[in-house]
């Protein structure tokens, strides 16, 4: 069932056009990514969802409503960008404050439990590490029991640790039913928490597609690095169709291709009784999705 449509939005801010033509529907219970780099228009975009943003042209409905309907603020749940609370709250007050504008509020102390938060709640806001601040707007973000949530670059400026656990956290909340919305120019982010991904660059969609479709749609040239246990003459392996090129590299060769270049590198050393001794392998990525399809590498600005 989609949840978000949105058609053909347009939305721009004087003389920039920040959102040019952007389409895609979000389904029921998937953690939906929108990708791209800096300004690319990924803020702006859910910013209309939300309802914050008044779109200059195109549709959308949230749960087939219009996206400033009051009834979605129940529904929905916004974690944004810089998402800011006074330095003297404490987290048990803002957690309180926040579930009195719900009429089906979450338990904010069971919230609170799971997003590691419990030891914290007479910490005033001012006094949080950066990865507490994020927890706690992603607590603010579910406590009104949303059925969406909108999580905009909820891990920018964690240390990895942080990130990891705050992925998990995701994961466990598309676990319980929400639709997630997530906006990121994090490749690694994307690849391990999206079911699929809109990939935005200067206000449009360049690409839709699940992570594994994103990388495999790049023509990106695969490598077999490996130690043989005996030299060989490597015209063996460039006599194989999907064998481009072969470097020596000291006792280490490396081998330059496309097709099902590991099978086929791998029987014909088997058949040859050479052993390929710590093997690698380099699989495309989707940060070479990313700069395949905007020319850029992520983080680059427009
Ligand atoms: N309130 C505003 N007034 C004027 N221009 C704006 C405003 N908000 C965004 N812009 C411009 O619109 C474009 C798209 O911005 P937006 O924040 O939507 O991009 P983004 O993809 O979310 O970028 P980032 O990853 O840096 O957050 C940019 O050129 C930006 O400078």
């Amino acid at each position: 069932m989609t949840v978000i449509d949105v058609s053909r939005l347009q939305k721009r801010y004087g003389d920039t056009v920040a959102v040019q033509d952007v389409s895609f529907a979000v389904e029921g219970g998937e953690i939906f990514g929108i990708l791209g780099p800096n300004g690319a228009g990924k803020t702006t975009t859910v910013e209309c969802i939300a309802g914050l943003r008044t779109p200059d042209d195109g549709t959308i409905t949230v749960l087939d409503r219009a996206p400033h309907d009051p009834e979605l603020r129940k529904l929905i749940g916004v974690q944004l960008q810089e998402s800011q609370l006074p330095e003297k709250m404490t987290v048990r007050e803002a957690l309180e404050l926040y579930s009195v504008f719900y009429p089906e509020p979450a338990d904010w102390q069971r919230l609170a439990g799971e997003l590691g938060l419990t030891a914290k709640l007479g910490t005033r806001f001012g006094q949080l590490s950066g990865g507490q601040k994020q927890r706690l707007s992603i607590a603010l973000a579910l406590i009104g029991n949303p059925r969406i949530a909108i999580l905009d670059e909820l891990t920018t400026g964690l240390d990895p640790q942080a990130r990891r656990d705050t992925w998990e956290l995701v994961e466990s909340i598309r676990d319980r039913g929400v639709t997630v919305l997530l906006v990121t120019h994090f490749m690694e982010e994307a690849e391990r928490l999206c079911d699929r991904v809109a990939l935005i660059d200067a206000g449009r969609v360049v690409a839709l597609d699940t992570p594994a479709g994103l990388i495999a749609g790049v023509q990106a040239e695969q490598r077999i690095r490996f130690r043989p246990s005996v030299a060989f003459d490597t015209a063996l392996l460039t006599a194989l169709a999907e064998v481009r090129e072969v470097r020596t590299q000291g006792s280490q060769l490396e081998v330059i291709g496309e097709g099902n270049l590991l099978h086929a590198v791998t029987a014909t050393l088997a058949a040859h009784q050479i052993i390929a001794n710590d093997l690698r392998i380099e699989q495309a990525s989707l940060d070479d999705a990313f700069v395949a399809l905007t020319g850029r590498a992520a983080g680059e600005e427009n």
